[in-house]
């Protein structure tokens, strides 16, 4: 006689950031739409504009609206990055205007870079990580 063990494996989801200021929000809801497939692998997060518009141009795609970013948004993500539940961060940042909030931009971007996540700040550096999707770790 012979034992079966049938075992069922839960695959965790890793989980992205999506933020974009003013400026870049158009470049943005471009790269979602263009990788909507791709997108929808993962447990989604956004500052709450920059997540409005995606959910506007995608309304299929779930994704967790935060806080808009001058409002705490950028450290609310911030907190899911501290504790271990976002395992990659594309932030399309507007270098060319002055933002009365970037002390909060530059505590998000310090954390991603203390927790080692992959972080993309322009498209360009998007494209990379989630053409390696696989280097973004599952949430603990
Ligand atoms: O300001 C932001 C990031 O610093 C983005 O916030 P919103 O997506 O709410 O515009």
């Amino acid at each position: 006689m012979s034992i079966t063990m049938v075992t069922t494996t839960v695959p965790l989801r890793p989980a992205l950031a999506l933020v974009a200021h003013d400026q870049k929000k158009d470049d943005m809801v471009r790269f979602a739409v263009a990788h909507a497939d791709r997108l929808s692998a993962y447990d989604l997060f956004a500052t709450g504009t920059t997540g409005a518009r995606i959910a506007e141009a995608l309304p299929n795609l779930p994704i967790t609206r935060l806080k808009s970013g001058p409002l705490g948004g950028d450290q609310q993500i911030g907190a899911l990055i501290a504790e271990e539940r976002v395992s990659g961060l594309i932030f399309f940042v507007d270098p060319l205007t002055p933002m009365p909030h970037d002390v909060d931009v530059k505590a998000l971007t310090r954390l991603a870079e203390l927790y080692n996540i992959p972080m993309a700040l322009n498209r360009a550096t998007a494209e990379l990580v989630l053409a390696n999707h696989g280097a973004l770790k599952r949430p603990i």
